[in-house]
């Protein structure tokens, strides 16, 4: 017997990411998009769906999840912004909803997943780490959400091995120099149009660098886990955040 297909709705249908979303979903023969909405559009239509896929601003995301769980919907979320808090919040909510999943990714590229997990496992073996993430000037938010979950997982990583973060002799510096702080990781934020999405994570050691470096080149990079998510959240109830618990890495 032939499954029905996922009904998909679509927020943040016109900007960059939800456009190319809505052409992947219409393309996936296990998925049917039964919504396709942008800022200002009533919400009404989002209700024939089982999953709905949310790219659009850090500002708009909490309010937007907190009507998607009301609402008895699943969630694939790509929009950044997810501090701690914002985590607890959707916990909290999510633990009303027993059989609702979350799935929040700050990369859906498979080669950006994979970086991250690369650096997580140098982490231990190196106590210096910098992080370089290079994006379109478009962006809102600086540093990325990979950025500062790549971080996160180099300081847990670090935690973890009781490793210190290494030495750093600056003690002057012209504001912003060295980047921001993330868990003592620093961030490079570059910001130039002709870029689409790039990630540098720097590691040195004695007599050596290592430099782990992954390019989105198109949005398109970001397609086949986002199809993925949708597949997979709706059996996967709860919150779960990052793409690597999915592919099971
Ligand atoms: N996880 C991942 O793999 C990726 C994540 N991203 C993230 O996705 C987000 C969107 O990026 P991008 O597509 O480039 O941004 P865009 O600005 O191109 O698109 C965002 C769209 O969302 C709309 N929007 C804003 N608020 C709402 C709302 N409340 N409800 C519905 N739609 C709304 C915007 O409308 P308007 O312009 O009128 O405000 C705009 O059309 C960012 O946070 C970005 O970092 C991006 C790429 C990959
Ligand atoms: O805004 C973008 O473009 C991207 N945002 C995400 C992030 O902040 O990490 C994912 C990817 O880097 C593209």
């Amino acid at each position: 017997m032939t499954e029905s297909p996922i009904r998909v709705g679509v927020l943040g249908a016109r900007g960059r990411m939800g456009a190319t979303v809505v052409k992947a979903v219409e393309g996936a023969a296990d998925q049917e998009l039964v919504a396709a909405l942008d800022a200002g559009d009533d919400f009404a239509p989002l209700e024939s769906a089982q999953v709905v896929v949310d790219f659009t601003h850090p500002d708009a995301v909490m309010d937007n999840l907190r009507w998607l769980i009301a609402h008895d919907l699943h969630a694939v979320v790509g929009t950044t912004g997810f501090s701690e808090e914002r985590l607890t919040e959707l916990r909290g909510l999510l633990a009303d909803k027993p059989q609702l999943g979350v799935l929040i990714a700050p990369n859906f590229a498979l080669g950006a997943v994979l970086a991250m997990r690369f650096a997580a496992q140098a982490a231990k073996f190196y106590a210096s780490a910098e992080i370089i993430e290079l994006h379109h000037n478009r962006k809102a938010d600086a540093p990325s959400g990979t950025a500062a979950h790549t971080a996160r997982m180099i300081a847990a990583a670090r935690a973890e091995a009781g490793v210190a973060p290494g030495p750093d002799a600056t003690t002057s510096e012209v504001d912003g120099a060295r980047g921001a702080s993330v868990e003592d990781v620093h961030v490079h934020s570059v910001r130039l149009p002709g870029l689409v999405a790039h990630e540098e994570i720097l590691f040195g050691g004695e007599g050596e660098t290592l430099t782990i470096r992954h390019d989105s080149l198109d949005r398109t990079s970001f397609m086949p886990g986002v199809l993925l998510g949708v597949r997979s959240v709706v059996s996967r109830p709860g919150l779960t955040v990052g793409l690597e618990n999915v592919l099971d890495l």
